[in-house]
């Protein structure tokens, strides 16, 4: 059975078409990427699926019983988080406050306790020990980048959405995040990662899907949908796409 069945979504904001009867499942132990060019729908999609946003039309599935139409918590709390493009934890409280937050509100942590502990394994996984008793303001973009994936970790997710967590990293610290994802994916969580960087695709998923004014244009095996015609043109141009094909692959 799919993890997370989309079916026939749609979304405007007025009179913009976000997202045009979009359709994708994600099987359990998948990492996917959703790619597209700016403003094709990616974070809109990430919206609706956690709850942020309702869809126009169109039903959502989560582990087989339906989630569109409920509040963000109550879906983070059926095993659902996501990260946020614009990293925004609470700048005065410490690193593990903040995660020890999202465990107890999101997360659905029985006790301040259990939240704490469950915080501290986030912050070991993510490698932000040593940051722990800092305050979140302190943190460098890269470091607040991790202690969004944290606070997401200590929801103990099955599924994870992340919008853009490499944005704005040295090379380095992708290396990193790249690792991460890995760990994450081998842990069992399924993840669907919305990236622009075509590194973090070839090396961290399995399958990628391709958003493109709000329709779902291509949906496979990473090589196969970068090798498509009508990416390359959603991405580049069809110029590029024309000057690509005479010279050949
Ligand atoms: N709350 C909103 N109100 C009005 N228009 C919106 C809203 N959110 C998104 N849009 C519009 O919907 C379209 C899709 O935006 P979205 O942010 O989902 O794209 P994206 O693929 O995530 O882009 P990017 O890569 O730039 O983040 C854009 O035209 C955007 O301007």
């Amino acid at each position: 059975m799919a993890l997370l069945e989309i079916t026939n979504i749609r979304k405007s904001f007025r009179g913009l078409v976000a997202l045009d009867d979009v359709s994708l499942r994600l099987d359990p132990g998948e990492v996917v990427g959703l790619i597209g060019p700016n403003g094709a729908g990616k974070t809109t999609l990430v919206n609706v699926v956690s709850g942020v946003l309702k869809p126009d039309a169109g039903s959502i599935a989560f582990d087989g019983r339906r989630i569109d139409g409920l509040t963000p918590d109550r879906i983070a709390r059926r095993g659902l988080a996501r990260t946020f493009q614009i990293v925004q934890p609470f700048p005065q409280m410490t690193v593990l406050e903040n995660v020890a937050a999202a465990a107890l509100f999101a997360g659905g942590a029985p006790s301040l306790r259990a939240a704490r502990d469950g915080a501290r394994e986030a912050l070991a996984f993510c490698g932000l020990t040593a940051e722990a008793d800092k305050k979140a303001s302190t943190l460098t973009l890269a470091g607040r980048k991790r202690l969004e994936l944290a606070k997401s970790l200590a929801q103990r997710p099955r599924l994870l959405l992340l919008d853009e967590v490499n944005a704005g990293l040295n090379p380095a610290e992708i290396d990193h995040a790249l690792e991460l994802i890995r760990a994450i994916a081998a842990r069992g969580i399924t993840v669907l990662v919305i990236e622009h960087l075509m590194k973090v695709v070839t090396q961290a998923c399995h399958r990628v899907v391709v958003l493109h004014q709000g329709r779902l244009i291509a949906d496979g095996p990473v090589d196969h949908v970068l090798a498509d015609r009508t990416v390359v043109e959603a991405y580049l141009g069809r110029g590029y796409a024309d000057r690509l094909r005479e010279v050949g692959p």
